[in-house]
């Protein structure tokens, strides 16, 4: 600290403790409790701003405009919404709590997305009454489905077609979703001679009068390092573009390249540069549109991680350390802390690998391998498989886990009935709660049995 995976703004001071944003984070702990979400304002803000200009500049460079949704699925709440849509981004929902969220915020419904596989009737009416600016189509079932409960209600619905182009891009197997066999969009490849189920899809939404086609989908996976996937699946949606222009006459006026935008989980790691990459799929795109010929669309991207997850930490405190000896020479220190898998599922469910540092203190102890674990009834509850932490660790230290700020919140459980974190912004020197700690008291509420 400083520097990847903190929050830009993540200091020690002179006693070595951890201030983000000014604030000292024992003080946090004495306000609000461990475990406890803590996310860096300006720093979120600051990564928005950042995804929009670049690619607005890099997309400016040939010719066409570029809209960026913030993909809230990565972590949502009211104030998030207002500073996205405040910084210029629109906001991308996969659920009609997502929706909701958005809508509470302010944000218009034309500046809002709705996606899922397998949204409910409830789903769809939501976004048409509200005239979200477009739903995110994922199967010919749904285009029907839309396109029926549109002429219900006398509105024409604009959709996206989303499509799975093959690319295989990021992280873990659970997180790439443009290949083949998994449950997201319509494929592009045509097999037996038959349209593709992808053309079919826009076919289909052409046939239907309620219905206007907006775009064509392309989202290919999460945690990407290296840019070359997205050029490659913008290839292939513009070739589906351009075969849909030549039987239809009809040139699809917006593509969406999805996000997927990977980070620095670990010291040392280097996560893509939203300037870098915004000009190589701005150059590449470019390039595949005058060899096939075609006029540039508009552009849509969706990051959720590379905006919510550096701002983002965790602060814990630990209570149990057991020391362990794993074989003839290694022992390995248990650290247990007072959250675990409820509150980041990531490493169970991918393996995913977080940095830890006592934040509370300076330690001049030598380093002592660590595995961080959670108070869950599960040995793979894990929230940092190995990690050096001064051997002097004891119970009552502050930990803090860097880049958690994605996927942390959104995918929390209260498994063993553990109530889910507090999600507090620091900025300027203070706190603001943006979600309330759980008690055990909402969480016995919702048992009227
Ligand atoms: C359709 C879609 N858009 C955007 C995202 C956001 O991805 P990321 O958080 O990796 O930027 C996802 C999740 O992977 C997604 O499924
Ligand atoms: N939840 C995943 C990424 C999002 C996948 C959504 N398509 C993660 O934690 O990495």
């Amino acid at each position: 600290m400083p520097g990847e995976p903190w929050p830009r703004s993540a200091r020690r001071d002179g006693d070595g403790v951890v201030h983000v944003a000014g604030v000292d984070v024992r003080e946090v702990a004495a306000e609000h409790g461990t475990p406890a979400y803590l996310v860096d304002e300006a720093d979120m803000r600051g990564r928005a701003r950042a995804y929009r200009t670049a690619f607005e500049a890099a997309f400016a460079e040939i010719g066409a405009e570029v809209d960026v949704y913030y993909a809230g699925k990565a972590f949502l709440s009211t104030a998030v919404a207002r500073w996205m849509h405040a910084e210029g981004l629109r906001i991308d929902t996969a659920s009609g709590a997502e929706l909701l969220t958005a809508l509470r915020a302010g944000v218009p419904g034309a500046d809002i997305g709705l996606h899922g596989n397998n949204k409910s009737d409830a789903e769809i009416a939501r976004a048409l009454d509200e005239g979200v600016g477009r739903i995110i189509v994922d199967s010919l079932a749904e285009i029907e489905r839309v396109a029926d409960a549109a002429g219900a209600r006398g509105v024409t619905a604009p959709v996206m077609v989303r499509v799975t182009t093959g690319v295989h891009a990021g992280g873990h197997e659970y997180i790439a979703t443009a290949h083949e066999d998994q449950k997201f969009g319509l494929s592009v490849t045509s097999r037996e001679g038959a349209d593709s189920p992808a053309l079919a899809g826009l076919l289909a939404v052409l046939a239907r009068p309620e219905l206007t086609l907006q775009g064509i989908h392309s989202h290919i996976g999460s945690q990407i390092l290296d840019a070359s996937g997205f050029a490659a699946a913008a290839h292939r949606v513009l070739e589906l573009r351009g075969t849909l222009a030549a039987r239809t006459g009809v040139l699809v006026d917006e593509v969406d390249l999805g996000g997927g935008y990977g980070i620095a989980y670990l010291p040392g790691e280097v996560a893509l540069d939203p300037e870098r990459v915004a000009k190589e799929i701005a150059t590449a795109v470019a390039d595949v549109a005058a060899n096939l010929g075609q006029p540039l669309p508009r552009f849509s991207i969706e990051p959720g991680r590379s905006i919510a997850g550096p701002p983002g930490t965790t602060l814990y405190t630990v209570g149990t350390i057991k020391p362990v000896r794993v074989d003839d020479t290694t022992t390995r220190l248990y650290v247990s802390v007072d959250g675990g898998m409820s509150d980041n599922v990531r490493p169970a469910l991918y393996g995913a690998a977080y940095h830890a540092e006592i934040a509370g203190r300076l330690s001049t102890a030598p380093p002592a391998l660590a595995r961080v674990v959670g108070k869950h009834c599960e040995s793979g509850d894990i929230v940092v498989h190995d990690v050096w932490l001064p051997a002097d660790v004891r119970a009552g230290d502050l930990l803090l886990v860097a880049a958690t700020g994605a996927y942390g919140r959104s995918m929390a459980s209260n498994y063993n009935l553990v109530p889910r974190p507090p999600v507090i912004a620091l900025a300027e020197g203070g706190t603001r709660v943006l979600v309330r700690r759980e008690t055990e008291d909402d969480l016995l509420g919702l048992d009227v049995g």
